[in-house]
């Protein structure tokens, strides 16, 4: 039995979130940010050999088959030694349907750290095409850059993002992603930006907006409470919202203000994937820690 090593998973912030159009296949055609995070949940690996993968940590609501942690690793098991296996234990800190990205960037972390430990030898294109299987939300966890993106949201441009403090608001409600795209009163013709308006600070709106907050009360009170400290956001579907800060202690204060009821998270934004920064430390010798 080999130890344990531990992976970052970041949370994720839309920084803006347009719906251009609609495929074929129903799935929406986007335009939005990814900003990255330098927080979210830590994936625990450890090597088996006898081809089997288990979960070993519990999540409320979701059995093991149908952990995202779990479904990664099987995808990626027909590219490893057939004894090849793991045990994945995952500490869940970013709020499940919050609009953080918790399943797609634990998925990520999974596809990208094992490929390593299993010597799969795929590369970042190979795995954000696996990982796109699993959710729209994964490749840009993959490729581990702060982004543009359009397509489905795997089309992805790295941008350079100014360093931002964030001030995350979670009002207690789990907001399924599938109905809300679904949703008849939901924009899906906006007209194409580019990024150089988002970069001018043109561009900071999200179209689950109104659907969200006229579904979801706390969450309209979430954005409204917001209000006086910039300008509030929800990101992807929700329930999060957030406001950036320039320094860290107003950010902290903002978030020891929360209300009661609702809990709040001060995140730095970050241009490069703690996950790159893991993979690399464990290329260089170093067992990688968060
Ligand atoms: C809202 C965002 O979080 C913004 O980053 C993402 O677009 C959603 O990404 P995700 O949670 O990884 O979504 P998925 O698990 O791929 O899809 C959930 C459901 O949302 C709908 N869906 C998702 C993404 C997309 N571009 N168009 C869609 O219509 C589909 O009905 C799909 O069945
Ligand atoms: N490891 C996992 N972590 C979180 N959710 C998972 C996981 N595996 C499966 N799920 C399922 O995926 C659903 C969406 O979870 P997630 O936290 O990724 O939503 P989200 O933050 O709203 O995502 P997005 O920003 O991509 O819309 C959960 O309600 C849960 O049923």
């Amino acid at each position: 039995m080999t130890e344990w090593t531990a992976w970052p998973a970041p949370a994720k912030l839309n920084l803006f979130l347009h719906i251009t159009g609609r495929r074929a296949d129903g799935y929406h055609l986007l335009q939005t940010v990814f900003q990255l995070l330098d927080r979210g949940d830590t994936i625990h690996l450890r090597l088996r050999t006898d081809g089997v993968v288990a979960r070993s940590s519990e999540l409320a609501g979701v059995p093991a088959e149908a952990d995202l942690v779990v479904r990664a690793a099987r995808l990626l098991k027909p590219h490893a030694a057939e004894q090849a296996g793991v045990d994945i234990a995952v500490d869940k800190r970013i709020p499940m349907g919050g609009g953080l990205g918790g399943g797609s960037s634990d998925a990520a972390s999974v596809l990208v750290a094992l490929n390593r430990l299993w010597g799969c030898g795929l590369d970042q294109d190979a795995l954000a095409r696996l990982g796109l299987g699993l959710g729209a939300d994964v490749p840009v966890f993959v490729r581990g850059r702060s982004a543009w993106a359009e397509g489905v949201g795997e089309e992805l441009t790295p941008v350079e993002l100014p360093p931002r403090w964030f001030v995350i608001v979670d009002p207690r409600v789990s907001v399924p992603t599938g109905p809300l795209f679904q949703a008849p009163e939901l924009t899906r013709a906006a007209p194409p930006t580019t990024i150089p308006r988002f970069l001018a600070g043109a561009e900071t709106s999200n179209v689950f907006e109104p659907v969200v907050s006229a579904r979801y009360p706390a969450v309209a009170a979430a954005l409204k409470w917001l209000e006086p400290y910039g300008r509030p956001r929800l990101s992807g579907s929700g329930g999060c919202v957030f406001v950036d800060v320039a320094a860290e202690d107003q950010a902290l204060a903002l978030a020891a203000a929360c209300p009661q009821g609702w809990s709040a998270q001060v995140a730095r934004g970050v241009n490069r994937s703690p996950l790159q920064a893991a993979l690399d430390s464990f290329s260089a010798g170093a067992s990688p820690s968060w």
